[in-house]
Formats: structure tokens, sequence, C-alpha cells
């Protein structure tokens, strides 16, 4: 029977982003050497500003630190090309030396979540097994107890800042810098690699749906990602200061870290997020760029604090790494004037963003379009057939910012890159006509009542709508006819009166019936995130299978 209509061939719904710019790494020959080129061409300017003591470092004094490190490594810690170097570290100056040295040698780098309990570290440090570890004052007690369980692949352990309170298990990290103060930068040979096989960082997941993975991001991968930011630059009217306060030991902090030292930016570091220092820095340092995850522009949309400090010098706030509602990005615009909000979409598996908004190019809710040398496809749930235009369907990736694959782990590798290199996300969402693509939930997440999908995050976008309430996390109750009832666990603002009847009528009247509250509704204190942003839903569902407090 010949077919009414031409059959949609596959190729016609792959979507391809820009070209990659030319030879970014073919001139290079390592990620060391490319990282190397670019400190030196950024010369004496400031690279970092410790936002806590206000410590500078220019570039050209990261290169010269990184350079000794790299040198007292290879000499007094043996350290060889394609070693791993672990740093269990908040943000702070000394990351970037310890991280950059590795690169200098040909090493991995496998950044670790400092606030990790003992058996978290215990997997995360099994996954990477690195040879030398570079840890914070505020984690060194408990990754020294770690590491002496681990004896077998970690060698030396060096500690950050200036009092070395545990014995001979470790080295400071200033006396082992000191130790070849001589060396000159300029004739440090930096060793020829293999960019598109040789590892560059082992990161962490976020653990978001189980317990992290150890994604291997290769040499050509970081180098793939650095534009992102080379592109952004170029279409903004103002110099970027960047507040640093996203961890840099998670995927979109560490990757952003190397984008704005590789693009002669200036980084405002912060070790952790608190609401007054995290103003305060943006005002006292005139910020005009802040990566931010999604709480954080929830903080910036309602809380009171935000009003006490001067935000005009915001030009662009950089949201990515879980959902952000068009309410929340409109009522942050609104309250403290910010030109532009661009959302990016990325994953640790993928670099950093696959895609990301413009100033050109940024329709309310969307994350933006397709990132230089990469491809994607919408397929379809039931058949893996690619989709056209405005049909929801799992997100595929291929291109220079695709993982190696998960460390140890084959099984989940192949169960994530298929066997034609396209990397299956696990998320789902569309693209419109222009293009521009929209993130509806994760496929695993979905809420599944009466034969309906029913994505969270659309349900907590509108819960964050009202006044009353804080913060919102929204799961499946298991219900023998309906499959999964939606129920919302709702953190309410202080001193405002809510009840259960509100929540459930404010959200039905704002819904389609399959999407409301027909779970029901619990107040709680907060709703459990990573450091990441994600909400932790497998927490919340954890809670529901306690029973009740009785009233
Ligand atoms: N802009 C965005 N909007 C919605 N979700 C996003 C956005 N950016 C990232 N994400 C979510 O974050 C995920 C990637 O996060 P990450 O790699 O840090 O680990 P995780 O998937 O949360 O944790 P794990 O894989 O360990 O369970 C994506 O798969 C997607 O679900
Ligand atoms: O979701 C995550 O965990 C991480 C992995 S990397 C990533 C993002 N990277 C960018 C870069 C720019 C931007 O605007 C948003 C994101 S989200 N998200
Ligand atoms: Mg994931």
């Amino acid at each position: 029977m010949i077919p009414s209509q031409p059959i949609e061939t596959d190729e016609k719904f792959i979507i391809s982003g820009p070209p990659e710019p030319a030879n970014i790494t073919e001139s290079c020959g390592s990620l060391g050497m490319f990282l190397y080129k670019r400190l030196l061409r950024n010369g004496d300017t400031t690279a970092l500003i410790d936002g806590v003591y206000s410590t500078e470092l220019q570039y050209l004094e990261l290169l010269e630190k990184a350079i000794r490190l790299a040198e007292s490594l290879r000499k007094h810690a043996n350290l060889q090309q394609g070693d791993v170097v672990g740093i269990v570290s908040e943000n702070r100056l000394e990351f970037p030396v310890a991280l950059y040295a590795a690169f200098f040698l040909g090493a991995a780098v496998a950044p670790i979540n400092l606030t990790y309990t003992e058996r978290e570290l215990n997997h995360a440090l099994n996954l990477s097994k690195p040879k030398v570890l570079f840890v914070s004052p505020y984690s060194a007690e408990r990754v020294i107890k770690v590491a002496e369980r681990n004896r077998n692949y970690i060698e030396r352990v060096f500690l950050f800042g200036d009092e070395n309170g545990f014995g001979s298990s470790v080295t400071l990290y200033e006396h082992f810098l000191a130790a070849t103060s001589t060396i000159n930068p300029h004739t440090f040979v930096i060793p020829p690699t293999n960019v598109d096989e040789h590892v560059a960082l082992i990161l962490c997941s976020s653990g978001t749906t189980g317990l992290p993975k150890g994604v291997q991001l290769t040499q050509r991968n970081i180098m793939a990602s650095v534009s992102l930011l080379s592109e952004l630059e170029a279409s903004f009217e103002v110099p970027m200061v960047v507040l640093g306060v996203i961890p840099w030991f998670h995927a979109f902090g560490c990757l952003t870290l190397i984008n704005v030292l590789s693009n002669k930016l200036k980084l405002v570091s912060l070790p952790k997020f608190e609401e007054g220092l995290f103003l305060s820095c943006i005002e006292n340092y005139r910020c005009s760029f802040v990566f931010v995850v999604p709480p954080l522009m929830v903080f910036l949309a309602k809380h009171p604090l935000v009003d006490s400090y001067d935000l005009s010098c915001v030009n662009t706030l950089l949201c990515g790494a879980a959902p952000l509602s068009r309410e929340t990005e409109e009522l942050v615009k609104r309250r403290i004037g910010v030109k532009h909000v661009l959302q990016g979409y990325g994953m640790s598996e993928t670099t950093l963003a696959m895609l990301v908004q413009t100033v050109e190019c940024n329709k309310p809710g969307s994350v933006g379009k397709l990132q230089t040398g990469t491809k994607a496809k919408v397929i379809d749930l039931e058949t893996g057939k690619p989709l056209g235009p405005n049909r929801p369907g799992e997100l595929c990736f291929q291109g220079t910012q695709i993982m190696k694959g998960y460390i140890g782990n084959d099984k989940a590798t192949r169960e994530t890159i298929d066997q034609n290199g396209w990397l299956h996300t696990g998320d789902i969402g569309y693209y419109d006509e222009d293009y521009e693509f929209f993130i509806i939930d994760r496929l695993k997440e979905l809420i599944k009542y009466k034969g309906y999908q029913v994505p969270p995050a659309e349900i907590e976008s509108i819960l964050l709508t009202n006044a009353k309430i804080k913060d919102a996390g929204v799961v499946g109750l298991p219900d023998e006819l309906a499959g999964e009832l939606p129920l919302a666990f709702v953190v309410k603002q202080p001193n405002v009166t809510l009840t259960e009847e509100e929540v459930r009528q404010y959200v039905a009247e704002r819904t389609s019936p399959a999407k409301r509250l027909h779970g029901g509704v619990r107040f709680v204190e907060e709703i459990p995130k990573n450091v990441s942003g994600k909400i932790l839903r497998r927490e919340l569902r954890a809670l529901l299978k306690k029973p009740l407090a009785k009233l």
C-alpha cells in the first residue's frame, strides 16, 4: 500500500546546533596546554576574589602556583599522567590551583562534596580511587578517617589552610607548594594526550534518583564546553563579574569555574550559600552575572531580606540544574530589575549545558537552543521514533560534550548511551517550531494518575505563585484505584495561616482535573534538596510511609 503521506524520515527530526568553533582543540594537543595558554593570555588581571576574605588571585599568579604545585606533585608525590587527584573542598582560592596543577600533569580530577557523610565519601572515593587528595579543614576530619581505610590507593593527603591539626597523616598544601618555589612556568613541559580518550574530570552526579554515579568527562568534553561563556560574553553590554556560589565539586559549578577562567572573566567565590553573605557579596563586589539554581531564584523572588540590598548591578541571572517556572522568573525580574534571566539545561553526563538561552533567544519557560557541536532528538516514549515540534518525548543528545561513560559501570553506560552514540537523558521535553526547547520533568518522576502522566514540577511552579507558600514539593501517593494521587508537601511563609483546603483549592482553580491534589497536602518545615537545587522526591515519598502525626 503506497503511503498517502511521505514517511517522516528519522533524519528530518534530528536537530543540530551550530558547528563547533574551528580547531578549538587541535592546536593544543592537551587540555593542560589549552588551559595554560588561556591563563597566560589573561595576564595579570584579577581571576578570582574570595568573597569572604577579599583575597585576590591574578591569572598569572594562578598559573605560577599551579605549575609549582604540578612540579611538586610530580617530584614529591610521584603523580603521573592518568593518575587521579581528589579535591574535597568548598569553593576557595586553592581549589583552582589544585585543579589546574592536575590538568597540567595530564591527571584526572575528582571533585567531591565536602558535606558528604563518611559512607557517602567512601562511595565517592571508591568510584574514582584518587592517588592524592586535597582537603579543606572543614571536611578534613571525616576525609582523613575514610582515607585511612583506603590507603591501598590514597597515598598522600594535602590540607588547605594554614594550620595542621592532623599530624603526619597530612601535608600542609602551602608547605608542599613552597617545595618548588623556583620553577619557571615557561619551561614546564605539559605532555600531549589523546584528548578524546583522556579523562579530565570524574564527577559525582547529584544522587537525585539513587547513589551518585562517577561521570567520566574527557579533555575534549571540557574544551568543547568552554565556548558557552565566550559566546554569552560577546552579547553582554557590561563587563562580567561573575558570582561563583554554585559548588565547584558539582558539574555546573566546576565547568562554570573553568569557563570563567578560560574567558578572562573575574569570579567572586563563596564557600556556600548564606542569605546575607550572598546578597552582600553581590552588592559589595558589584557582581553583574550570577549563576543560580532554582531555589536561589525562589529566594530572590520571595525572601524579605532581598529588599535590604542594592542588587541593581546584576545584569544577568543564569539558571539551571533543575526546573524553573516562568512565574518565578517573572517575579525575580520585576522585583530586582535584572535585565536577563537565561535558563540552561544540562547534566553531569553532558559536561555543561546542552541547551542554553541567549539574549536573543529566551522565550519564557524555555531552556533555550542547542549548544555548538551538539545534536538532539526528542523520541516517542513508546516507539523510540524521533518526534517533530511541540510533541513531548525523551530528550536525547549526541556531541562533543557527551561523557565517556560511568567509571566502573559499563552496564549503566550502555543503558544511557546507545550503540549509535545517543545519550538518553531520562528527561521529558519538547522543542517548538523555532527549535527552542522546553523541559517538562523527569520520566522517572512523572505521577501516574488514572493513566495521565502528571509532571510534579508543573504543580510545584503553581504552588510557588501563592504568596503564603515559601516552598513546595509534589509526589505521587500510591493508590489502588488511580495508581498514584498528586500530593503536595508545603512550607508556609512565616506567620501566615494556610489550610490544606485553601492549597487544594488554589491548585484546582489553575489546573485540569488530573493535576489536582487528589492525594492532599502535608505541611512541613522544609523541602529536602541537594546542593545542585534538585528536590529529593524520594525522601518525600519516604515521608508518605510514615504515619501522619496525630493532631
Ligand atoms: N534547566 C533545567 N530544567 C529542568 N531540569 C533540569 C535542568 N537542568 C538540569 N536539570 C535536571 O538535572 C539533571 C542532571 O542533574 P545531575 O547530572 O546533577 O544529576 P541528577 O540527574 O540530578 O542525579 P542522579 O543522576 O545522580 O540521579 C537532568 O537530568 C535534569 O533532570
Ligand atoms: O543539572 C546539573 O546537575 C548540571 C550539569 S551541568 C548543568 C548546567 N549547566 C549549565 C550551564 C549554563 C546554564 O545557563 C545552565 C546550566 S545547567 N546542569
Ligand atoms: Mg542524572
